[in-house]
């Protein structure tokens, strides 16, 4: 495989699965923060030392092969252009600060893109794997495997008290994040929402945007995480987590069951409406873009819509976003011809499926 194709493909291998509960719960991640204990953290490390880091990556994982998961690629931020980090980004595959601020930094990908690992990032290694649908359990069981390799030939920044040292003294102790991204348009059409994110962060979770900290829920896809990482275990935070999406999940589908009891003509008009934004429209603007696109994923689950697959929808929200559409142009592009592409773009592909 060569290193090309994770810029070239905007759905991931993994996102091609049918996940548990993939009608609410788009996909479950987990990721650990963790820190070598020989070097300052990368808030004040030396370029020096950043690249030292680097180094033992790159021969760490020479082999490229890790257990089951297969062999790893390295990118490094230097030698990559602007618009394949943005790439990157709208994959979810890194963050916005390794992209735009680290660089010394780098990444390791697995071919199915479920597993990566950021370099010098806030922290030295960030571990995130990523599976579809509500698969918290599976996706710690990957992401430990992963550490305990790494574990066996890094020494990390460890105390006994505390747990493990990060940069951000929110992610000390188990360093652990444990996320899933919900897609919950029936919580926004009965205005819900408004009550359950406040009851949500009074449980010590956090409700995010479609690409995390500080971004917005783009076609009501919703990220919710764990804010505690300290003085519990990490298979605690996951089965908390669990134990409230479960209650999300039973919300959002009494949300939709009463929606299509009170007003099922108006919904399927609506999702007929948006399908036909997205089939028809020359211009198309992308939070426009995601809102259609949560209409048709509901109306697919409401079984309005029979002929599109949903994982078409999933790879269009990525696929419309500025970097790919930039990537596919071959170059830069202003933002009105953004939506001028993203509208011809949307149009091919649902045209295959008439
Ligand atoms: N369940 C999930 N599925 C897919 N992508 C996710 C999921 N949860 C988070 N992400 C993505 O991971 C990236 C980082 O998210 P976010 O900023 O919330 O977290 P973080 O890495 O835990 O960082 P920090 O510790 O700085 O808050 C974002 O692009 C976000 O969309």
């Amino acid at each position: 495989m060569n290193e090309y194709v994770f810029f070239q493909r905007a759905l991931s291998p993994w996102m091609n699965e049918e996940g548990p509960d993939s009608d609410i719960v788009l996909s479950s991640r987990i990721r650990l923060a963790r820190n070598m204990k020989q070097y300052s953290f990368p808030t004040v490390f030396t370029n020096e030392e950043a690249m030292q880091i680097i180094q033992s990556f790159e021969q760490l994982f020479s082999q490229r092969r890790l257990g089951h998961i297969g062999p790893f690629f390295l990118l490094k931020m230097n030698e990559l252009q602007s618009i394949e980090k943005r790439v990157l980004v709208e994959k979810h595959l890194i963050s916005p600060h390794l992209a735009e601020d680290c660089t010394f930094g780098a990444c390791l990908l697995s071919e199915q893109e479920e597993a990566s690992i950021m370099i010098n990032e806030e922290d030295h290694i960030r571990i995130q794997c990523l599976f579809a649908g509500f698969q918290l359990k599976e996706a710690l069981k990957m992401a430990n495997a992963l550490d305990d390799w790494i574990e066996q030939h890094v020494d990390y920044a460890f105390d006994e008290k505390y747990g493990y040292l990060t940069s951000c003294p929110t992610n000390v102790g188990t360093g652990l994040r444990a996320s899933v991204m919900m897609h919950l348009p029936g919580l926004v059409l009965t205005q819900q929402i408004n009550q359950v994110i406040p009851a949500i962060n009074q449980l010590g979770l956090v409700v995010r945007g479609t690409y995390g900290e500080g971004s917005e829920a783009l076609g009501n896809i919703f990220q919710i995480s764990n804010q505690i990482t300290l003085g519990k275990s990490e298979e605690d935070i996951v089965e908390d987590l669990t134990g409230v999406v479960r209650q999300l999940i039973e919300q959002e589908r009494m949300a939709r069951e009463a929606l299509v009891k009170t007003s099922n003509i108006q919904l399927e008009d609506r999702v007929y409406r948006s399908y036909g934004v997205l089939t028809n429209s020359r211009i198309i603007g992308s939070k426009e873009a995601a809102q259609c696109l949560s209409d048709v994923r509901l109306g697919i689950d409401l079984g309005y819509i029979t002929n599109v697959p949903k994982t078409i929808l999933t790879e269009l929200m990525i696929l419309t976003q500025p970097g790919f559409l930039q990537k596919y142009a071959g170059g830069a592009l202003r933002p009105q011809e953004r939506d001028v592409r993203r509208a011809s773009l949307i149009r091919e592909r649902l045209y295959q499926w008439k």
